[in-house]
């Protein structure tokens, strides 16, 4: 998997070397690419904004600078087979299952905004050459893409098939497939006793069938508590 990242602080990106994900990249899983779109402007000042054409606050992003960056990064013919991922507050709420269908990906393109956003122009351009989502970290404003880049990439490499030493551990996570679409149960590990607070007495009981109804227990009333939007999907084990 080839990741590009086009952004005017491409710096964000330097993260990924440190983390799991420079541990895939060193394994040879993904290659990472971060890109200066202003690399890609002509004038002295590397201008890669202007005024809103109908006024407004703020500035936009120019579309030039990210068509120049295209045709060097991606080329000119049209495959739907790159995925190009727009980050922004309109965007998509993305999700563990859009983590799970890029996770298959063969090249993925960040492009991350910053100012009011991109020209439009930019992103139907995208969308006529690529496969393109537009997508929301979630109901908060950030001040760039570049945030939402490097969750999205975290959550889409975890789950490339070879990155994480033991792919059991995936299905019990919240919101994946094996969890039935419910929050994960509290964790515990040794000591047993800490601060006057003891790991709940089924966990040490050594009944196999007892642990796993209290946790599902435990992940049916968390879900009920903060996330009844999920106890009504049909993925859900909650009806
Ligand atoms: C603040 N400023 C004026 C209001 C509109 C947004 C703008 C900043 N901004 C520019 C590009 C850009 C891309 C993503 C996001 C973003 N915010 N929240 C999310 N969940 C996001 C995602 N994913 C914000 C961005």
């Amino acid at each position: 998997m080839r990741l590009d990242y086009l952004s005017i602080f491409p710096a964000y990106f330097d993260v990924l070397d440190i983390s799991l994900v420079g541990k895939a990249a060193i394994n040879g899983l993904v290659e990472i690419h971060a890109h200066d779109l202003r690399d890609w402007t002509h004038d002295r000042h590397r201008t890669v904004d202007d005024t809103p054409c109908g006024g407004g606050a703020g500035m936009v992003m120019k579309p030039d600078p990210w068509g120049e960056a295209f045709d060097e990064i991606i080329g000119t013919e049209s495959d739907p087979s790159v995925h190009v991922i727009f980050p922004a507050p309109s965007g998509t709420p993305f999700t563990q299952s859009a983590a799970a269908e890029l996770s298959s990906a063969q090249r993925i393109v960040f492009c991350c905004g910053r100012y009011e956003g991109i020209d439009h122009r930019v992103i139907d351009y995208a969308r006529s050459m690529w496969t393109v989502h537009e997508v929301s970290l979630g109901d908060y404003v950030l001040n760039g893409g570049e945030v939402a880049a490097l969750a999205i990439t975290e959550a889409v490499v975890r789950l490339v098939p070879g990155f994480m030493g033991n792919p059991e551990s995936l299905a019990e996570e919240s919101f994946s497939a094996g969890q039935d679409g419910l929050l994960e149960y509290p964790l515990f590990t040794r000591p047993v006793s800490w601060r006057g607070l003891d790991v709940p007495e089924v966990l040490m009981s050594g009944h196999h069938g007892r642990i796993a109804s209290w946790r599902r227990d435990e992940s049916v009333r968390l879900t009920r508590e903060r996330r009844p939007d999920l106890t009504d999907s049909d993925s859900s084990g909650i009806h």
